[in-house]
């Protein structure tokens, strides 16, 4: 599990050990970690350190320190070295230090910005030590001008590696908003925490791979902001039968999804639950998907009842529901039946204040627009986009449901708060039939959830819907291995996933 905090909430952690006269330890701890994954990076480019060329783009503040610090250890071992300083001011003690092993600098300007981008681009690898967590804002003026020239390079793949030190330049730290320009990383070498704002939001697509640098903060760092599942802890949250079970003590998950029109929703976000393990799938819907349903999945079982009829853990409802009036009470219906809801699609837009943890609502940032100007919220979906963990909260807190959503990293929260952030998912998922398939998936966690209350962390069903996201995600990068992907051919993915996590689960049969 990845845990995140605010960039305001690292550096009040860093307060105390700062005050005990330990800057100069923290940072050296910094430098390290900064130069050995920037040396790592190089030798996966297959680049010798000694004859490359590196160039540390550094700012006036202690981020900046970290990098030319770095970089004087990267010339130390041959590499030839050029800070940029963004700033008349650079950290003095590491810039003397990376001028004593022969790094050469050079004071961006206006005037000789478009030449030095130029230069940028040439090295191997570049260092980025603009700004850190005590940025705030894009980057303005002429290094704002290497940085669109590096990240258009990096769009055409001929960028150098770029490190970024603790966060990609530009990121807001607590909340991965970038209001203007950042500079996009392959890596980032993050110190003492993961920052909330590297695991959503525009600052997750710049951060590239992320590394965490322990530099002594953990007694001082508290409760987390944010967290990120990862395999391991899937183990212990996907469904896995005792010996003593049966169909019904497994958990019966119930499906009103689908519609004449849209039958396919019906089928992926069927399809997904039974690939991820139930005791018994009910399906609510018009007959002539019900057939289709059969025919694909004759496991399950199909009547077009209504949700007081039939008797299940969990519901999923919406998924091509379109304007299906029936599907639409349905949805409704399940929202008020007290149990846990998966609500997806066409019945997110009849949702209404006063719901509850269990029922997790699945918008995109369209669905999530609709929802909030509902709400009397005055929001437009780009700066839903911008901000995600923002909007999911908000939606979360105002609907007392739990939101699921959807983007480049999936971000589940909590009404109470708890948020947790998913990146697993290659952009070839963003396809029509995702999110039935990631409902379906969801659907089955909820039905087969067994924790007992009192064993349940806070945000309980947001964890839920962040280990759909994971194995939704892991499933979908699978299958696609690098190109277009199918939604309703994830099944055998998701049923090796869920394998693989069971033999992980103590105490259950493999
Ligand atoms: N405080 C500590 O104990 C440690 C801090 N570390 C590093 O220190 C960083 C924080 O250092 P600082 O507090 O010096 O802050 P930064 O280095 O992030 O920023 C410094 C200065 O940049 C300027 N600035 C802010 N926004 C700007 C913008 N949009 N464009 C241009 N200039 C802007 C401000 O004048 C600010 O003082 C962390 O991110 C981390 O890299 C590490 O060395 C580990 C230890
Ligand atoms: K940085």
């Amino acid at each position: 599990m990845i845990r995140a905090y605010t960039g305001t909430a690292v550096r009040r952690a860093e307060a105390p050990l700062l005050a005990a006269g330990r800057g100069g330890e923290l940072m050296q701890r910094a430098a390290y970690g900064l130069y050995a994954a920037a040396a790592a990076g190089l030798a996966e480019r297959r680049v010798r350190i000694y004859g490359s060329s590196v160039t540390v783009l550094a700012g006036s503040g202690n981020n900046g320190g970290d990098a030319l610090y770095a970089a004087a250890r990267l010339a130390r071992r041959g590499a030839a070295t050029t800070a940029v300083l963004t700033s008349a001011a650079a950290h003095p003690a590491a810039l003397a230090d990376f001028r004593a092993q022969g790094g050469k600098t050079l004071v961006l300007t206006d005037s000789n910005a478009a030449a030095t981008a130029a230069a940028v681009l040439a090295a191997d690898a570049v260092l980025d030590g603009v700004l850190g967590t005590g940025g705030s804002g894009g980057l303005r003026g002429p290094v704002r001008v290497c940085a669109e020239a590096l990240n258009s390079a990096r769009l055409q793949g001929k960028a150098p590696l770029v490190v970024a030190c603790d966060l990609p330049s530009g990121v807001d730290a607590d909340s991965g908003r970038v209001d203007g320009t950042c500079l996009s990383a392959d890596l980032t070498v993050t110190f003492g925490a993961v920052k909330t704002g590297l695991l959503a939001g525009p600052g997750a697509a710049a951060a590239g791979t992320i590394h965490c640098i322990d530099i002594g903060l953990g007694p001082y760092l508290g409760t987390p902001d944010a967290y990120r599942l990862q395999a391991e802890d899937l183990a212990g949250l996907l469904p896995v039968p005792a010996p003593s079970d049966h169909k019904y003590s497994r958990g019966v998950l119930g499906i009103a999804a689908g519609s004449e029109t849209y039958p396919g929703a019906a089928l992926m976000a069927t399809g997904a639950a039974l690939a991820t393990g139930v005791g018994m799938l009910r399906y609510l819907g018009p007959a002539a998907v019900a057939r289709l349903i059969n025919l694909a999945h004759p496991e399950a079982v199909c009547s077009p009842g209504e949700v007081g009829d039939v008797h299940v853990q969990a519901w999923v409802a919406g998924p091509g529901a379109g304007n299906d009036g029936d599907q639409l009470r349905r949805a409704r219906d399940a929202m008020a039946s007290g149990l846990p809801a998966v609500i997806d699609a066409d019945a997110v837009g009849a949702v209404a204040p006063g719901l509850h943890p269990a029922v997790i609502l699945t918008p995109h940032a369209g669905e999530l627009t609709a929802l909030l100007r509902s709400l009397g919220e005055e929001v437009e979906r780009p700066e839903i986009e911008a901000d995600p963990i923002r909007y999911a909260r908000l939606a979360a807190a105002r609907t007392g449901a739990t939101v699921l959503l959807k983007g480049w990293a999936t971000v589940a929260a909590a009404p109470t708060g708890e948020l947790y952030s998913q990146a697993e998912a290659t952009p070839w998922l963003a396809t029509a039939g995702s999110g039935d398939t990631l409902s379906g998936i969801l659907g089955a966690l909820l039905a087969t959830d067994r924790t007992p209350e009192d064993e349940r962390q806070p945000g309980h069903y947001a964890l839920l819907a962040a280990a759909a996201a994971h194995l939704h995600g892991r499933a979908g990068a699978l299958e696609a291995a690098g190109g277009p992907v199918q939604p309703s051919l994830l099944g055998p993915r998701i049923r090796s996933l869920v394998a693989d996590a069971a033999k992980r689960t103590p105490g259950k049969i493999k």
